[in-house]
């Protein structure tokens, strides 16, 4: 199992975001996570990559105990994540924001940069040649030189799974990468995520977009108000009782049932 996850917990206050959840994510598979608004998706995924740190349970991965492991060492061990609304730093252009996600694969350190080494020039060049393949894998290398503040939301996506995809994980954690985009748009971006998975990285994502989870989904898992409610594949998600049951009662609109 590339993740393992045994009674993972935060509470903000009195309040249990994420609960007793265990999830196994198998290596080579995609992994979805949905659940109503509120649910704790976005909050676990914080726990996973080291954002917050859990109130109880523990995380491995590969193997490896990472609880609480920072942002930064979480994504040196090879978890790499995308956020809901893309964070790139807005008065840099798109190469520069995917070599951002080249740093924690760098081999020089602070001298060589200071001193301008041939090592670090190597590394420069590496990098470079690194972000620009990640670009053109994502189909954004005709924006590189771009501002990513002016770029429209779609093309935004693309660019953080760039930035994702240069600190070459072995776990990209995607949450909602079909927000906000059109149904040809959605369409690409499961495209996208199956050649992720086709490059042997492992791809956990969690998605409204019930179209785009069922298309690309070897497993489902389920989170109702902090705890897992179910685990299955697509075809068993749909005709779950207790999924229907959590879907239904959901006070919304957007989270839209499993149909
Ligand atoms: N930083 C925080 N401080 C306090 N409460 C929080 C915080 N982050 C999340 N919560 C609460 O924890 C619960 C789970 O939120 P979370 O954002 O993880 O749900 P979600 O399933 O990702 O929802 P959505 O689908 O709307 O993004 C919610 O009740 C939310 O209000």
């Amino acid at each position: 199992m590339l993740l393992e996850v045994r009674g993972l917990g935060k509470k903000f206050g009195g309040l249990d975001a994420v609960k007793g959840v265990d999830l196994d994510v198998p290596e080579g598979q995609v992994t979805a996570i949905i659940g109503p608004n509120g649910a704790g998706k976005s909050t676990l995924f914080n726990l996973l990559a080291g954002f917050y740190r859990p109130t109880s349970g523990t995380v491995t991965f590969e193997g490896k105990d990472i609880t609480g492991m920072k942002p930064h060492r979480t994504v040196r061990e090879g978890i790499a994540r995308t956020f809901q609304t893309t964070k790139l730093f807005d008065d840099a252009t798109v190469l520069d924001n995917v070599l951002a996600g080249r740093v924690v694969r760098s081999k020089s350190n602070a001298l060589d940069a200071v001193f301008h080494t041939p090592r670090h020039r190597r590394d420069e060049r590496a990098s470079k040649a690194r972000a620009m393949e990640e670009l053109e894998f994502v189909g954004a290398a005709h924006l590189r030189d771009r501002l990513a503040s002016k770029l429209p939301q779609e093309a935004q996506k693309r660019v953080s799974m760039a930035q994702a995809l240069a600190t070459e994980p072995r776990l990209l954690l995607l949450d909602e990468p079909a927000a906000g985009t059109n149904d040809e748009e959605t369409e690409a971006f499961g495209l996208l995520i199956r050649q992720i998975v086709a490059r042997g990285i492992t791809v956990c994502l969690v998605e409204h977009k019930m179209s785009m989870v069922m298309n690309l989904a070897d497993q489902i898992v389920v989170l109702d108000h902090g705890q897992r409610i179910a685990t299955g594949t697509p075809a068993q998600i749909k005709s779950d009782p207790l999924v229907i049951e959590a879907y239904l009662g959901a006070n919304t609109d957007q989270a839209g049932a499993p149909a």
